[in-house]
């Protein structure tokens, strides 16, 4: 269970990066969407007890991300978006060092190690040092990490940011077959709408809309979306919702297309408000 209340960051510079974000969440996979700055991995820092809030209170499985901090720590995995691999050591190396650091057997280790490596794809190159594998493939050791870990929770900050398709699905499918709770933020509308039952969206450090795909979607509920109408070509800010029958009439080019979570950043406005 996630319960965050009021939570509020304002960094030294005066930036308020969260302004009273409240929710609630229950969900195996929860997604915080947004867009550049929205305020996504500062919101990830302080729930998993990285960076502390100016204001508000936070619980990650029934403990204070403040307060009992340490105890929360030994149930959570948090992989940051800049986490990079030590350039000598190769995954297999980098996931059992991990899991013994965490307290595993060497035995173990290896076995949970082996594991994750070959259902993330990256069994071929776990003994090549990582200096010598692609970016997509750093990105992997670290989502392999999480995976071996076996945590309660796992917090991955865009986990699939610069993964080619492939591996987008390899992760995606790790994701989804993962015991552990996971929360992820991503750019990715079409990501939260494939793993996650709960999203959270964020603009400029406020929540624009939370629930579920189908909650978020409610107020579209029937409507498409129309892109141009005739020969007029349209920008982004001309778009329409219309009721699905009465576009069906519409004789011309209009590109009709079924919505979607993006849509409610189109509705929020440019900037999320
Ligand atoms: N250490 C810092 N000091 C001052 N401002 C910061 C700091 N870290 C982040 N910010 C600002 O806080 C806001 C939210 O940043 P954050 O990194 O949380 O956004 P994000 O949604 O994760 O963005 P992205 O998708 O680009 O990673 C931005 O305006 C950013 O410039």
């Amino acid at each position: 269970m996630i319960e965050v209340d009021g939570l509020t960051k304002v960094y030294r510079d005066g930036t308020v990066a969260l302004d009273h974000v409240t929710f609630q969440s229950n969900a195996k996979v929860l997604s915080v969407l947004g867009r550049n700055g929205a305020g996504k991995t500062t919101m990830m820092r302080i729930l998993s007890t990285q960076l502390l809030p100016s204001s508000g209170t936070a619980r990650i499985l029934g403990l204070d991300v403040i307060s009992e901090a340490e105890k929360l720590r030994t149930r959570i995995v948090s992989i940051p978006q800049e986490a990079k691999p030590v350039g000598f050591a190769s995954p297999l190396e980098h996931l059992t060092m991990f899991l013994t650091a965490r307290g595993e057997s060497i035995k173990s280790a290896l076995e949970e190690s082996r594991r994750a490596l070959k259902e993330i794809g990256l069994w071929e190159v776990r003994d090549k040092p990582c200096d010598d594998l692609s970016g997509g493939m750093k990105r992997k050791v670290f989502v392999a990490m999480a995976l071996a870990s076996n945590a309660d929770l796992i917090f991955l900050d865009e986990p699939t940011t610069g993964l080619d398709p492939i591996s987008r699905l390899e992760v995606w499918s790790v994701i989804k077959n993962i015991s552990s709770r996971v929360v992820l933020t991503t750019h990715y509308m079409e990501e939260a709408e494939e793993l996650s039952q709960d999203i959270v969206m964020l603009g400029k450090g406020k929540v624009i809309a939370k629930g579920t795909k189908e909650e978020l979607l409610a107020p579209l509920r029937g409507k498409v979306r129309i892109e141009g109408i005739g020969d007029r070509l349209i920008g982004k800010t001309q778009i329409s919702y219309m009721d699905e029958n009465k576009a069906k009439e519409i004789v011309g080019k209009a590109v009709i297309k079924p919505v979607s979570l993006e849509d409610l950043f189109i509705l929020h406005g440019e900037d999320g408000n």
